[in-house]
C-alpha cells in the first residue's frame, strides 16, 4: 500500500492534531518528528504521513526550505497529495510564512491553484465571508490579538494572505459551499482560469469541510487546519484495519509531565486525588548534583506494578518562577528536559509499555531520548490527543503526547486505566 497524503505541519502539537484528524477519517496515519532525512523510516502500510516541523514562527526562507525538504521526502515516499497544516487561528501576520510556503509547495508540485480553509468547527473556528471567527468573536477581537509572537489584528483571510504572496487570492463563499461538491469544483476552476492561485473557502460546519475535502481531492496541494484535513481524509476510500490498533495492552504504565500549563496541573491533581502513585521531581536538587533519577527509579520499583505511576517536574507559576530565578529560564528547562528524557529511557528499559507525556517541549525531549522519529497514530483519548504506537525500536510502546492545555482533567487516569485491567 502506498502513501496517499503527505502532510506538513508547522508545529508539533499541530502535527498531533492533524494526525488525529486523518485517523478519525479512517486513514492509517504516521507522525514523523522533525524534518526527515534519508535515514528516517516510515512505518509500513500508512495512508498518510504527517511531518511535524517547527516552522510556524520561523522566517519565510527557513520555513520554505524546511517545508520543501519535507515535501521532497513525502513525494519520494509516494504521496500524491500534499496537505499544509497551519494553525486554526492562522497565527501568521503580514510577515508570516503561510503565503511563501504555499507558493513554494505549489511550484514544486507543478500546480497553479490551491484551496485554503483554517476552519475547525469543534474548536469554534469558522470562516464566513472570508473572515475567521473564534467562537462568537472575530479573530481580531479574540485574545489572539495579543498573541506574543503572532498578534492577529485582522480577520480577513483574503487580505492577510494577499500581504504574504504576490499571487491573486480569492474567496469561495458559503452559499457556494452549501450548493455542494460540484459547485465548489466549478468555482475553483473559474478562479484558476482567472489566474487566482490561493482560493480561500468559507466553512461553518464539518459537513461544509467534507464538501470542500471532496472538491479538493484532485488538487496536488491543499492547506488549512485539522478540520479540512478530516474532510479531505473522509473523501478517500479507507482500507483495512489500522496497525496501530495492535497497541500494547500489557506492561506497566507511566505519565511523565513537564508541562506547567493550567490543564496539566489539573490532570496531575486529579491523578493524585484518585490515590495513584505520584512523584514530584526536585529540579533544584538535581541541579546540585543529587541523584534524582536514581531516587525516582527506586521509588518506581517500590510501586504496585498494576497501577500507573506519575512522575512530574510541572510546577505552579510561583514554584516555576522560583526555580527559574535560581537556575535561569533556559537552564531550568534544559535540566527538566534532561531529567524527563533520561527517566523515559529508564522506565522503558524497566518494562513501561504505555507512556503518556505532557507538554510539547517535554514530548520533544522524550521522543529524542527514546530515539523515536516516527509513530503510528491510533484512536484519540480526547480531542487532539491520540494514542500512538512507536514500533519495534522501543520494544512496542504505546505513547501519548499531550499538548499542555489539551485533554479533560481526568485524562491521565482514564487513558491509563482503560488498559490497566488487561495488564493485570
Ligand atoms: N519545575 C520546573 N522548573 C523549571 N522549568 C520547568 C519545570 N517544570 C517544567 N519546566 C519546563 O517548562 C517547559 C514546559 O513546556 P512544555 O512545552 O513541555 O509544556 P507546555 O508549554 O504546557 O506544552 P505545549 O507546548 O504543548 O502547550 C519545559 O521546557 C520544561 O522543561
Ligand atoms: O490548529 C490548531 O489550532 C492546533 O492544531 C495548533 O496548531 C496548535 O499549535
Amino acid at each position: 500500500m502506498t502513501l496517499r497524503i503527505g502532510c506538513i505541519a508547522d508545529d508539533f502539537t499541530g502535527g498531533t492534531d492533524v494526525a488525529a484528524a486523518f485517523r478519525r477519517a479512517g486513514l492509517r496515519t504516521a507522525l514523523v518528528f522533525g524534518a526527515p532525512d534519508s535515514t528516517t523510516e516510515l512505518p509500513a502500510d500508512c495512508d498518510v504521513a504527517v511531518v511535524a516541523l517547527k516552522s510556524r514562527s520561523a522566517p519565510a526562507d527557513e520555513a520554505v526550505a524546511d517545508s520543501l525538504t519535507a515535501q521532497r521526502w513525502l513525494h519520494a515516499k509516494g504521496a500524491a497529495q500534499i496537505y499544509l497544516k497551519y494553525c486554526s487561528t492562522f497565527d501568521s501576520t503580514p510577515r508570516g510564512n503561510i503565503g511563501p510556503v504555499t507558493d513554494a509547495l505549489l511550484q514544486a508540485a507543478g500546480t497553479a491553484v490551491t484551496l485554503h480553509c483554517p476552519a475547525s468547527p469543534p474548536n469554534g473556528r469558522t470562516v464566513y465571508q472570508g473572515h475567521l471567527f473564534v467562537h462568537d468573536q472575530l479573530l481580531s477581537d479574540s485574545p489572539l490579538r495579543h498573541h506574543p509572537l503572532t498578534p492577529m489584528t485582522d480577520s480577513a483571510l483574503v487580505r492577510l494572505l494577499s500581504a504574504q504572496t504576490p499571487h491573486r487570492v480569492a474567496l469561495i463563499d458559503w452559499p457556494t459551499v452549501r450548493r455542494g461538491v460540484d459547485a465548489v469544483r466549478e468555482a475553483l476552476s473559474a478562479h484558476r482560469q482567472a489566474g487566482v492561485r490561493h482560493v480561500i473557502a468559507d466553512a461553518l460546519t464539518d459537513d461544509d469541510l467534507a464538501v470542500l475535502g471532496a472538491a479538493a481531492l484532485e488538487l496536488p496541494v491543499v492547506a488549512g487546519a485539522a478540520g479540512l484535513a478530516e474532510g479531505l481524509g473522509r473523501a478517500y476510500p479507507t482500507a483495512g484495519p489500522d496497525p496501530a490498533d495492535a497497541l500494547p495492552r500489557q506492561g506497566r504504565a507511566a505519565v511523565l509531565a513537564g508541562s506547567c500549563s493550567a490543564r496539566t496541573l489539573e490532570q496531575i491533581a486529579q491523578f493524585y486525588a484518585a490515590g495513584l502513585p505520584s512523584l514530584h521531581l526536585d529540579v533544584l536538587a538535581a541541579a546540585t548534583g543529587r541523584d534524582v533519577i536514581g531516587e525516582a527509579m527506586t521509588w518506581y520499583d517500590a510501586q504496585d506494578p498494576k497501577l500507573p505511576v506519575l512522575v512530574y517536574a510541572s510546577a505552579s507559576p510561583d514554584e516555576l518562577a522560583a526555580v527559574q530565578a535560581q537556575l535561569g529560564v533556559s537552564e531550568a528547562a534544559a535540566q527538566v528536559e534532561e531529567l524527563l528524557g533520561t527517566l523515559a529511557s529508564r522506565l522503558v528499559e524497566r518494562g513501561v509499555r504505555r507512556l503518556l507525556v505532557a507538554g510539547g517541549e517535554t514530548s520533544g525531549a522524550v521522543t529524542t531520548a527514546l530515539g523515536i522519529r516516527a509513530v503510528l497514530v491510533a484512536d484519540e483519548a480526547d480531542p487532539g490527543v491520540p494514542w500512538t504506537y512507536a514500533g519495534a525500536a522501543t520494544g512496542g510502546l504505546a505513547l501519548m503526547l499531550k499538548s499542555g492545555n489539551f485533554g479533560a482533567p481526568d485524562l491521565f487516569t482514564r487513558a491509563l486505566s482503560a488498559t490497566a485491567e488487561e495488564a493485570k
